[in-house]
Parts: structure tokens; C-alpha cells; sequence
């Protein structure tokens, strides 16, 4: 499905159609052609296509703080869409073109004051981003140069692999019980997968936000690196992951993650009207408030 037609079909219902993720075709080497980069680029996210290595790099660019709005997931969802469709790419580096933050999370205003209508076309969006991207027959790899909590954190753990700058003031984690607000199931699945059980269950009830060191020592990080060479290390990965044939590594992946996938595919009705419930309680809602507060004073 073309862009547009794509974009249209997300607004009239706030998701993707599904069938276009799940069974498509096997991904194909690139064509033997002259290398071509090619890139294209909506309001929040920025794409760049490498042809020759089969790699994009999706840079997320909604500054302040890349938080995930209705919005940006739609254009999240719409430029992986153009991805996974593109024979010429079997890859994607995820990370953020704004300087100190990956992506601060979903964003909170759109969890503030909104109607019911708007709570569901919302969290759609969120479920669609997760299960694309947790079902992508490209290999992902998450370059994490910047904090990373909540919903930032999650982009992360649905990658194949993530690396981190070894920057002590970033931070990763799922935080939302210190909100006051209770992640999802399976954003605890995906964590669980990640973690193991012990590490997310303390990490998950504390609301922690790990320094970068200690995302690396609980395994929530695969790797920490300089800075300056997160670039060139996520590219080393990358080269490394797509050296084994597409086939078997796409259905090793779908064999590790298809119970975690298949629990929100058969729930998601049920995922869109328990997030609804919730958050529309006044007392979430005045959670809600009072820790954007916090973040306007920490400001000033
Ligand atoms: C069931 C639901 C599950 C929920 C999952 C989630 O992801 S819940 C999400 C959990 N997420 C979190 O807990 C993360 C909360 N955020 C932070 O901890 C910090 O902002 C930071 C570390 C990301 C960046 O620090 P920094 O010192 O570089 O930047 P700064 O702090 O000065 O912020 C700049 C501006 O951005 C604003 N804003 C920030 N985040 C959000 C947001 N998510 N949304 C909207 N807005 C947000 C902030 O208010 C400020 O606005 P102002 O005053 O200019 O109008």
C-alpha cells in the first residue's frame, strides 16, 4: 500500500491494516545495481537508505525530547512500512537525531484531558508501532545515543539488539509505576524477554531508570560504547546479523517472539478498552498532571 493511501487508512482508524505485516514475502539480497542512497523524510522521522549494505537508519527528530505522540507513530509505522516493503533493505538502525534524548517515552499530553475516542486512536497507534516493529523481518538495532525511558525504553527492547552510549547521565528503563501509571502486559513481555524475570519484576515495580553502566550490567543493553563510535559499532552489527540467510535468522526470530506477539493480537480490543478504563481515572489523570508539573519545575 502507497503512503498516502496508508496514511489515510491510519487516520480513519488510527492503525495499520495488519495483513500487511504479517506473511509477507521472504526479503530478497539487493539488486546487484550501482549503490544508491536513498532517503526520505516525514515531519518526525528521518530516513536514509543505503542500498549497497541493504541498511537504513531511521533517526527520530521531534525535538524537545522525541516523545511518541499520535503523530509521530503514525509516521513511525508508515516509514518501517516502507521498509519492510523495500526488497533493497534488510536492515534498520533505529535512533534519534535530537542531541541527549533517544525518546522520552509516550507522550503524556496525549494521555491528559482527551476523549475516549482519542485514548483509542492513541493506543492503537502504540500497539501498531509495537507489533511491527517486534514482528520486522529486518533485522533492527537500536543505536541508543540519549535517555530513553518508558516507551523510549520499549523501542529499544522490541529491537534485535541495542547499543548504548556509555554516557553515566542517560538513562534507560520502563519508569511508568513512578508516574503512577502500570505498563502494559506486554510491554512486560517484551521486557521479561529482554531481562529475564527476577531483573524486570524489581526493575518494573520500582519504576527504575538505569544508568547507562547498570543497563549494560542487568542485560537491558547489550553493549555500551563511546559515543562518537555508536555509529560505526551499530554498522559492525549490523553486518555481522545480516551475514546468516534471511530465511533462517526471519524464522528463528518469529519462532522466539510469535506467543509474545499472538497474546496482543488475540487482546487487542480487550489491551485498547483496559488502557482506556484506566487512564481516564481521575486519579491517573491527576497523576498524569502532576508529574508533567514536575517536569515544567525541574525546568525552571
Ligand atoms: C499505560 C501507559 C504506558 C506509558 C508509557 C510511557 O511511555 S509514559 C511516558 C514516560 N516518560 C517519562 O517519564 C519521561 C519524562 N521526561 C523526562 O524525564 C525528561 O523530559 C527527559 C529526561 C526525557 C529529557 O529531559 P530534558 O531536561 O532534556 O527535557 P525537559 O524535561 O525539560 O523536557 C522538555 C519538554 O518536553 C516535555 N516532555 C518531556 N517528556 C515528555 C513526554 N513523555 N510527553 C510529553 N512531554 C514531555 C517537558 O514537559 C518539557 O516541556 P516544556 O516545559 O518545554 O513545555
Amino acid at each position: 500500500m502507497a503512503a498516502p493511501a496508508l496514511a489515510r487508512c491510519m487516520a480513519r482508524t488510527g492503525v495499520l491494516p495488519l495483513g500487511q505485516a504479517w506473511g509477507r514475502a521472504p526479503r530478497l539480497p539487493p539488486s546487484p545495481l550501482p549503490a544508491q542512497r536513498r532517503a526520505f523524510s516525514n515531519n518526525k522521522v528521518l530516513v536514509e537508505l543505503d542500498e549497497s549494505a541493504g541498511v537504513a537508519t531511521m533517526k527520530f527528530k521531534s525535538p524537545p525530547v522525541n516523545s511518541l505522540s499520535l503523530d509521530f507513530l503514525t509516521e513511525f509505522c508508515i516509514s518501517l512500512e516502507k521498509l519492510e516493503n523495500d526488497r533493497a533493505c534488510r536492515g534498520v538502525i533505529l535512533t534519534s537525531a535530537v542531541p541527549k534524548i533517544f525518546s522520552s517515552g509516550l507522550d503524556i499530553t496525549e494521555m491528559c484531558g482527551k476523549s475516549t475516542e482519542h485514548y483509542a486512536e492513541f493506543w492503537r497507534a502504540v500497539q501498531e508501532m509495537w507489533l511491527r516493529l517486534y514482528s520486522s523481518n529486518m533485522v533492527t538495532v537500536a543505536a541508543v545515543n540519549g535517555s530513553s525511558p518508558a516507551g523510549g525504553c520499549l523501542i529499544a527492547l522490541t529491537c534485535d539488539y541495542r547499543i548504548m552510549a556509555e554516557n553515566p547521565k542517560f538513562s534507560i528503563g520502563l519508569n511508568e509505576a513512578q508516574l503512577g501509571i502500570v505498563a502494559p502486559f506486554w510491554f512486560k513481555d517484551t521486557f521479561v524477554n529482554v531481562v529475564g524475570h527476577r531483573v524486570a519484576e524489581s526493575s518494573l515495580q520500582l519504576g527504575s531508570l538505569h544508568s547507562a553502566p547498570e543497563a549494560h550490567r542487568i542485560g537491558l543493553v547489550d553493549e555500551l560504547v563511546p559515543e562518537e563510535k555508536l555509529k560505526d559499532r551499530a554498522t559492525a552489527v549490523m553486518q555481522q546479523w545480516l551475514a546468516l540467510p534471511d530465511h533462517a535468522r526471519q524464522l528463528t526470530k518469529t519462532m522466539m517472539r510469535k506467543a509474545v506477539l499472538d497474546r496482543l493480537v488475540a487482546h487487542r480490543e480487550e489491551d485498547v478498552q483496559n488502557f482506556i478504563s484506566f487512564i481516564s481515572k481521575e486519579s491517573i489523570q491527576k497523576s498524569l498532571r502532576m508529574y508533567m508539573e514536575m517536569l515544567k519545575k525541574k525546568k525552571s
